[in-house]
């Protein structure tokens, strides 16, 4: 077959024209028709619909549309380097110099268009990954922050393993996968029916046995390419669980290696070096013995792909020789029959080897659809009804219970003022921290009203002291954030916390959690307190790792500095007392006792 060249660019736009128009159709239609009756369909777009839909935006819908011209146009490009194969080995084989130089000009502009369309196709794929990446991070990222889904998800029935992995993994796989295998679906469909035409208008009839076969190259590439796939998947598919094995045993060897660093200290005091070797060494040794696996199938499985595509290299030249020595068709014909071959056989595979590639998206779509339906019922989890008011705490029929539904506390009622204080006192395990939970509202089996000042007018501080990440400056005004004015601020509640030797390192950047001891931790803690000034302030046990001295400066401190706002404690010492106007004992089995106090504040000692 020959190509008119100076028509090249008339009729490749008119193909491409009407290629994009059938492949929009097909493209929507199967697309339509996936969402509505495939759950894969389903998922894509619970995840990436409100992205899609052109009530968001035109612009993600337009570039899309944009790579698919640029897919179709990847292929008719093939298609023209096919006919240009044709067209040149026919002028070698004619010795027609003329015709050989003129298809080396006509290469120049294919391979110029060829170069320009691969890096603008790169250039346009990323690009409209990337944004589609920041817009679903951000998505899931807010989603796991609103209504506190992050910390009450551990109450739902299933809990999601991994948010960490689902947010940061699984969004760029989806986004690679979705891009990928859309795409390439396409590319390969169309491909296919491409090269398909050209092996038919080069294809002769073969008589097998006395039957005379039409076109019958076209038929044997189809069988050779069938049969050779189907061989390739049977001896293929143990890979897809090895890879999946892979990356899990992956994962245990770093969490192991993470979990060291986490606990150090730990280990180190106890000398658990030899232990810890083990569990590494073993783990590492689960991760090797899967690697072996890998390496013996891939043996097996690439060794069969590379012998199909050496016989996939003569399997058309055998079929068309006895056509070539008898003169019924050129060199230019063997070639591109060659060619198209190969593109067939190419276009055929993609279906092969995306299936564990489609695989793995199924689960990225588990995963992350999971992720976002736990997401939504920790919201719907129920919790206790918080009702904001400028000052003063006011609990009305307050009911606490444990998961296994056992009762903590049961029908409390209570109020205190501005300037009043309480201490919750009771056994280990009857329920106090829990209490606090329930007031900010984290805590799913409490009922019940509670009145309180909301926002930044309320800080808990829980058992175990936190420092985000980043500056002292930031650890300090958590959760406000700090501006640089701020600095005589900060520096003067650490002065009144005792932490003058931290004064002039406000600006490091360090991990802070690691370098304080836990009693210095608390001290910034209350350091906090001064600096964001809540109405009201809950300590849970707060004072746990300092001595009875300094407990004692730093709730003078308290009292004294912020004689307005409530204060909630959670402590054991009976020192803590006098600091306190209300106290509220509790047994843990339901009953409690509310008795009132004079407060006397006593005069502070630093
Ligand atoms: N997420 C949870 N799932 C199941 N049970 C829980 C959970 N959190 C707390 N509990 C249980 O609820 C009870 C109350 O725990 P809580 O931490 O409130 O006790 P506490 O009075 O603050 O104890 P301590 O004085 O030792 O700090 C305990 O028996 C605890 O095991």
């Amino acid at each position: 077959m020959d190509m008119d060249w100076s028509q090249a660019l008339q009729e490749s736009l008119s193909w491409l024209a009407v290629a994009t128009v059938v492949t929009f159709i097909v493209f929507a239609g199967a697309s339509a028709l996936a969402i509505r009756w495939t759950r894969w369909g389903r998922q894509f777009w619970q995840i990436a619909g409100p992205y899609l839909s052109p009530r968001n935006s035109w612009k993600p819908l337009l570039v899309f549309a944009v790579l698919l011209v640029l897919a179709l146009f990847a292929v008719r490009m093939n298609v023209l380097f096919s006919f240009w194969y044709n067209g040149f080995y026919s002028a070698l084989q004619a010795l027609d110099q003329k015709a050989f130089w003129f298809l080396l000009g006509v290469f120049a502009v294919l391979a110029t268009i060829h170069v320009l369309r691969a890096l603008f196709n790169y250039y346009v794929t990323q690009a409209f990954s990337i944004r589609w990446r920041i817009w679903l991070t951000e998505r899931l990222t807010a989603d796991w922050m609103n209504g506190d889904a992050y910390y009450r998800g551990q109450f739902l029935d299933t809990p999601v393993d991994n948010p960490d992995q689902r947010i940061e993994l699984d969004v760029n796989a989806f986004v690679n996968y979705s891009v990928s295998l859309s795409l390439g679906a396409v590319s390969a469909l169309v491909s296919l029916v491409a090269f398909t035409g050209i092996l038919w208008g080069l294809s002769a009839p073969l008589s097998v046995a006395g039957v005379e076969i039409p076109r019958a190259m076209v038929f044997a590439v189809y069988i050779y390419v069938i049969i050779a796939t189907w061989i390739a998947f049977r001896l293929g598919r143990p890979l897809i669980r090895l890879n999946f094995l892979n990356e899990k045993l992956t994962a245990n060897f770093r969490y192991a290696l993470m979990r060291l660093r986490e606990y150090a200290e730990n280990v180190a005091f106890y000398q658990g070096s030899a232990i810890e070797r083990g569990t590494l060494l073993g783990r590492f040794s689960a991760l090797i013995g899967n690697v072996w696996a890998l390496v013996y199938r891939s043996l097996k499985f690439d060794g069969f792909n590379l012998a199909v595509s050496q016989v996939a290299v003569v399997f058309p030249f055998i079929l068309q020789a006895p056509r070539f020595f008898s003169g019924a068709i050129k060199l230019g014909d063997v070639m591109q029959t060659s060619q198209a071959f190969g593109q067939v056989q190419d276009s055929l595979s993609f279906f092969r080897s995306s299936y564990d590639t489609f695989a793995q998206y199924r689960a990225t779509l588990d995963r992350l659809t999971g992720f976002l339906d736990a997401n939504q019922q920790s919201r719907e989890l129920p919790s206790v009804t918080r009702i904001a008011q400028s000052e003063a705490l006011d609990i009305v029929g307050m009911q606490v219970q444990r998961p296994d539904g056992h009762h903590l506390l049961q029908d409390l009622n209570l109020n205190l003022r501005p300037g009043q204080a309480l201490l919750i006192k009771g056994p280990s395990g009857s329920g106090k921290t829990t209490l606090l939970r329930a007031l900010a509202g984290l805590w799913p089996y409490a009922e019940g009203e509670v009145h309180c000042p909301a926002g930044s007018d309320a800080l808990f501080l829980a058992q175990r002291p936190y420092l985000p990440l980043g500056d002292l400056r930031s650890a300090i005004a958590y959760p406000a954030s700090s501006l640089p004015g701020d600095d005589e601020r900060l520096q003067q509640a650490l002065r009144q916390v005792n932490l003058a030797h931290l004064t002039d390192r406000l600006d490091l950047n360090n991990d802070w959690s690691r370098i304080l001891s836990i009693g210095e931790q608390q001290r910034l803690a209350f350091a906090r307190v001064l600096v964001n000034r809540p109405r009201i302030v809950f300590l849970d046990e707060s004072t746990s790792a300092m001595d009875e001295g300094l407990e004692h400066a730093l709730y003078s401190l308290l009292r004294r500095e912020m004689s307005d706002s409530v204060l909630v404690s959670v402590g054991h010492r009976a020192t803590l007392s006098r600091f306190h106007t209300h106290r509220l004992e509790l047994d843990g089995q339901g009953a409690w006792s509310l008795t009132e106090q004079a407060a006397h504040e006593p005069p502070a000692l630093s």
